[in-house]
């Protein structure tokens, strides 16, 4: 592991990232559905088959809001290796992600990704790293989305040149992941199981991080089997609340925040708990096995009938 002392926060920040590009297909759409458990337990289920095939001769598949999430990692081409940083990749968690929908997204398009680092702070024993990335469509030059993704790097922190933790953003506070979860009866509970496979399928949408295939890795990480990627968890709890309060309709979704409080493994159940405040749901995720908050967030909706 580097020494704290190779940690230099201020390369960081004014580093400047290449835009990049990234292309995707139908494909590319219905492998994702999948790697997040849509039709899984159910092959013709009327909400979720439009994601995965041209149901009743629909001209396009349908693509889930958080296939944007995808667009974080695929603007990355060298990961989180950026100047002035230095942590073991061994020990890095997704820690939050942040998602805003600007328009439906088109079954396949090209894109172009402008990528900023949104964030830093030393929290002791860990450093974190918010990454900032806006998609544009590259034919029509519209924002499709923007996605700020927080990586949390374990044994790396302590940089710090001042006896002020050092700590950087550049973004609204109101864009955070942290939520009270209300303590009335939830509006609504879905409850879906994750397959033993579901991280080796989930992790051909393009994160082959070795923690979520390889066992030895995954123990040197820390954890007794490789994990599921975060946002595949995230995944299942926004398909639970586009079938539990969106009648099914993915447009609905406007906006998703979400934060990882604890590691899930492949096999397990998640049990997504949703309360609705206005036109904002608060969610949280939970292991039924292990009776743990495995993810707890937000999502903001656009047009929401009044009759729920
Ligand atoms: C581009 C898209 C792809 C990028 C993806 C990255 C690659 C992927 O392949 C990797 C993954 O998917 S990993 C799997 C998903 N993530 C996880 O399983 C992590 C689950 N969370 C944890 O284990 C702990 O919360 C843990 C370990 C994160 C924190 O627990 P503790 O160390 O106990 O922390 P704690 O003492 O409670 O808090 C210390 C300070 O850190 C802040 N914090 C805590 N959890 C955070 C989180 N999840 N995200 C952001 N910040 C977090 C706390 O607020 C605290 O700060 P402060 O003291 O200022 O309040």
């Amino acid at each position: 592991m580097a020494g704290t002392s190779d940690f230099d926060p201020a390369l960081a920040i004014s580093h400047n990232f290449q835009d990049t590009t990234y292309s995707y297909t139908e494909r590319d759409v219905a492998l994702y559905a999948l790697g997040i458990g849509a039709c899984a337990s159910n092959a013709v289920d009327e909400d979720e088959l439009k994601y995965v095939y041209h149901e009743n001769g629909q001209q396009f598949i349908k693509v889930l809001p958080t296939f944007a999430a995808l667009l974080s990692l695929e603007s990355l081409p060298s990961g989180f290796d950026i100047p002035g940083l230095q942590y073991d990749p061994r020990l890095l968690l997704h820690g939050q992600q942040y998602i805003e929908l600007c328009k439906p997204f088109p079954s396949s398009c090209h894109i172009q990704n402008k990528v900023s680092l949104a964030g830093l702070h030393d929290k002791g024993k860990a450093a974190i790293l918010e990454i900032e990335t806006k998609s544009y469509e590259k034919e029509s030059g519209d924002l499709l989305c923007m996605n700020r993704t927080t990586v949390y790097l374990r044994g790396a922190g302590g940089f710090s040149k001042t006896s002020k933790p050092f700590s950087y953003s550049n973004y609204p506070s109101n864009q955070t992941s942290a939520v009270k979860i209300p303590e009335s009866k939830p509006f609504a509970v879905f409850e879906d199981r994750t397959h033993p496979s579901q991280a080796l399928l989930y992790r051909l949408s393009g994160d082959y991080n070795p923690l979520h295939s390889d066992p030895l890795f995954a123990k040197v990480a820390g954890f007794s089997q490789p994990i599921l990627h975060g946002l595949c968890t995230l995944g299942f709890a926004v398909r639970a609340i586009i079938k539990s309060i969106c009648k099914g309709d993915p447009d609905r979704i406007k906006s998703i925040t979400g934060r990882f409080l604890l590691h899930v493994y492949p096999g397990e159940t998640l049990v997504t708990e949703m309360w609705l405040e206005g036109s904002r749901v608060i969610y949280r995720t939970l292991v039924k096995e292990r009776k743990r908050t495995v993810l707890s967030g937000s999502v903001d909706l656009r047009g929401l009938n009044s009759s729920l």
